[in-house]
């Protein structure tokens, strides 16, 4: 395996506001990577900084072994970078297929056979893909918007949030497909998800991030039976004197 996205040291800010405090993560060629965190912690920004819809003030990004910190959004989707956004933003009154096919702005040749991979593993995306995508519901609206980060072929998915608003089961079923994207497709990840339960189990590794410093990092399954993030992500809630706890680990978490 090679490291197909390296982020070093990243610095990012809203004003004086530091958002990120040197983050650095690996992202492998075939694997999903995920990103725990509270509200805040840094996710989106993260996200943000490496689809270049934000600029560093310090780091390295490098990307299939070329740095692209900096670079124009436009420019990051060209180099294989496709970002599926929170709140599954679509083109309300274009069809689904239209909207399928903006996510292939990027590409010179045709885009049919992309078409025809999302439509495999998206079925109800192909049966209504003549609708306007307003009529979409919430849940087939985020398969559309991660139908058409699919669509410019990327060489690494950034889904932000992908559960936000769902209910348990379309949440499965979204996961249930993403990992079919990667194990079938070796389509490489890297998903920011609240939540952990889903995340931990779908992704092969992960970072957790907290008020912008990666504070642990570890295979999926290490993580998951941690009691700090058992105690902070899963919500395991049998402990007694919870508060005092978790005021004592916080001061050994690093
Ligand atoms: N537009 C903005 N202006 C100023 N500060 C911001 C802005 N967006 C985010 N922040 C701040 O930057 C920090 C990181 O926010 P970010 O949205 O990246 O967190 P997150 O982990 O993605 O959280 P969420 O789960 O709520 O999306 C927070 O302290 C937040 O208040």
């Amino acid at each position: 395996m090679s490291a197909v996205l390296s982020v070093r040291n990243l610095e990012t800010f809203y004003g004086a506001i530091m958002a990120l405090r040197g983050v650095s993560i690996d992202v492998e060629e075939g694997e999903i990577v995920t990103i725990l965190g509270a509200n805040g912690a840094g996710k989106t920004t993260l996200m943000k900084t490496i689809a270049g819809l934000m600029d560093p003030e310090k780091g390295q990004i490098t990307f299939m072994g070329e740095n692209i910190a900096g670079l124009e959004p436009d420019r990051v989707v060209r180099k294989g970078i496709s970002l599926v956004p929170e709140g599954r933003e679509v083109f309300p009154y274009l069809t689904i297929e239209e909207n399928l096919r903006l996510g292939a702005f990027t590409r010179r040749g045709d885009a049919s056979g992309d078409l025809d991979l999302v439509y495999q593993y998206f079925p109800i995306l192909k049966e209504r893909r003549k609708q306007a995508a307003g009529f979409l519901s919430g849940g087939q609206q985020q398969m559309l918007a991660i139908g058409r980060g699919l669509m410019s072929d990327p060489k690494l998915l950034m889904l932000d949030e992908p559960s936000l608003g769902l209910s348990p089961l379309l949440t499965q079923e979204i996961f249930g497909i993403i990992a079919r994207l990667n194990a079938d497709e070796g389509v490489t990840m890297l998903l920011v998800e609240q939540n952990a339960h889903i995340a931990l189990e779908t992704a092969h590794r992960g970072y957790v991030l907290e008020m912008g410093r990666i504070v642990m990092t570890g295979p999926c399954d290490q993580l998951a039976a941690s009691d700090d993030i058992q105690e902070f992500y899963l919500g395991r809630t049998d402990e007694t004197e919870r508060g005092q706890k978790r005021w004592k680990r916080r001061k050994t978490w690093r």
